[in-house]
């Protein structure tokens, strides 16, 4: 049987090669030079030894980045051989989607996202898709029913036509009128929707009011009639489309994904923990509506470019030789905002072409938090088992009375579920830095796993980069001081509403503090 996938030698070794040759020869040549110069003493001796040293700390930093340039893989997934093997017999998908803000990050984008990743080419009734929304915001929960609502004419035309980007904000920007008149009509049609309904989120978004009818004919609104805040409120769990539901389907009778919003409980006395705080909610929460095999998670800005990545995933998971070593399949960040001559570096070129792809050769890429696919028993702490044998088949399939799941859900989104568990250390991702997705997955490596970076040749992944030169200061002084906890929360604050949430951080340090001593006393 042939393999689902093939690994091969990245091009441009030899010249990378080459070209780090003459670096190494101008690094020993500068270290010749002031080892064989050393002034007097007096003569600036001390600074002369100070700037060696510094060298010499660059010459062993730039040594040791070789291993990750040194010799780059390229993987190739065959998503037909897969297709002919299992046909539709392939496992569910849950995939988490994550916003936090509805003035930074517009509704309607994010709904253009959430579209795009319902459309994936995959059976719709084994698709799951959540949206944790951390700003618990009634606009981006009323913007998720319209999207529901379009998705039923917004998938049968992807289909029909089989069109490319599936993120209607991405493929109405590009795509020229179709010839065929009868297709023409169609491709209108649905545009048109597509710009009312954005249209009507944008002016709820702009005079912060959701239409009345909305309210009257959709469930779930009563769940801001508590008189919440964003930082304050109650946990909140809808099943916008339950995909097992056989009355939910779209225009031409197809079943539809199941949607689900999450708006994790929020209560100023403790601690959110960001993003790895709302992804381990999701873990949790879907564990109980649907608990597929793979996650896979996305932020909010990055919509599905190409519709077959959940296919070519699954052909790394479910390779015979290599699949039960494979803990996660990593996807590259691409952008479509690039500054003229991309000057601040935002395309990532070197961390996409070459450095992720060099970490391959070694155990697996590391896990960069979005485009990602893993496993859910890993994410939830598995260590690697020769004999371990993955259950492709778990998952929730009988319909239950929604209420009861939504409740039962909620119940898993609150502040204290985690108190006195090994969620955000052990379980989950972890706690406590802000790249926590990278420290995520190098723990995901030490219990003996690897992981597989796919970068095809139509990006998988398309989102927003920084523009201007102080955002991208702020996101790379957060990623270099990744290690530094304190002074990074800080910093990803300035983001997300700066004063008050440094109050909390404050606030939640003592409170730790007080339960630290608590336990000493028992
Ligand atoms: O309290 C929070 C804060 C952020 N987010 C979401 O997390 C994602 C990433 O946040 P963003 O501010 O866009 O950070 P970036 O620097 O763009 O993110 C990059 O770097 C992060 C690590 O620093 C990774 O987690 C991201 O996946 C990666 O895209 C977004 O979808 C946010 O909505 C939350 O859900 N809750
Ligand atoms: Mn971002």
């Amino acid at each position: 049987m042939g393999r689902l996938f093939a690994t091969e030698k990245a091009g441009g070794r030899a010249l990378y090669k080459l070209h780090a040759v003459t670096v190494f020869v101008g690094i020993c040549l500068v270290l010749c030079y002031r080892a064989t110069h050393v002034p007097a003493a007096g003569a600036g001796r001390a600074a002369w030894l100070g700037m060696l040293a510094a060298e010499l700390w660059f010459g062993f930093y730039w040594v040791i980045t070789q291993s990750s340039r040194w010799c780059p893989i390229r993987r190739r997934a065959f998503k037909d051989r897969l297709a002919a093997r299992y046909g539709d017999r392939l496992p569910c998908v849950d995939i988490f989607v994550c916003t936090a803000d509805p003035q930074s990050e517009p509704p309607s984008l994010v709904m253009a996202t959430v579209l795009s990743l319902m459309a994936y080419n995959y059976p719709p009734e084994k698709l799951n898709v959540y949206l944790s929304d951390d700003g618990g915001s009634i606009l981006t929960f009323y913007a998720l029913w319209e999207t529901a609502a379009f998705a039923k004419h917004w998938l049968p035309f992807c289909r029909r036509y089989n069109i490319e980007p599936r993120s209607p904000a991405a493929y109405f920007a590009e795509s020229d009128r179709p010839n065929d008149p009868r297709a023409l009509e169609e491709w209108s049609f649905v545009k048109d929707l597509y710009q009312e309904m954005t249209e009507r989120i944008n002016s709820a978004v702009k005079s912060g009011k959701v239409p009345e009818e909305m309210k009257v004919n959709h469930k779930g609104f009563s769940e801001w009639n508590t008189g919440g805040t964003s930082k304050d409120h109650q946990p909140i769990v809808q099943i916008l489309i339950d995909g097992k539901d056989r009355g939910a389907v779209d225009i031409d009778g197809n079943v539809l994904p199941t949607l689900v919003y999450m708006a994790r409980e929020k209560r100023p006395q403790y601690h959110h923990n960001f993003k790895a705080g709302a992804m381990n909610a999701l873990i949790r929460v879907s564990s109980v509506i649907s608990k597929s095999p793979i996650i896979m998670n996305v932020d909010c800005d990055m919509y599905s470019n190409n519709s077959d990545s959940i296919r070519e995933a699954l052909c790394f998971f479910l390779d015979e030789e290599m699949g039960h070593k494979i803990a996660f399949v990593q996807y590259p960040q691409n952008y479509n905002n690039m500054t003229k001559n991309n000057i601040y570096g935002n395309s990532l070129n070197v961390i996409n072409q070459v450095e992720l792809a060099g970490m391959d050769t070694w155990g697996g890429p590391l896990y960069i938090g979005t485009g990602c696919f893993h496993r859910r028993e890993t994410l939830c702490g598995r260590s690697f088992n020769k004999d371990y044998k993955e259950d492709w088949d778990q998952g929730i399939k009988t319909q239950q009375p929604i209420d009861q799941t939504e409740e039962k859900a909620k119940s898993l989104a609150t502040c204290t579920y985690e108190h006195n568990t090994q969620w955000g250390n052990e379980i989950g991702l972890k706690y406590g830095c802000p790249v926590e997705d990278v420290i995520t997955g190098l723990a995901i490596h030490c219990r003996g796993w690897e992981s597989v970076y796919n970068n095809p040749p139509r990006a998988a992944f398309v989102g927003v980069a920084p523009t201007t030169i102080s955002q991208t200061i702020l996101q790379h002084k957060r990623w270099s001081e990744g290690a530094n906890g304190e002074l990074v929360t800080g910093i990803r604050n300035q983001r997300f509403l700066p004063w008050k949430e440094a109050a909390n951080d404050a606030h939640h340090k003592a409170t730790l503090k007080r339960s630290e001593a608590l336990k000493y006393l028992q």
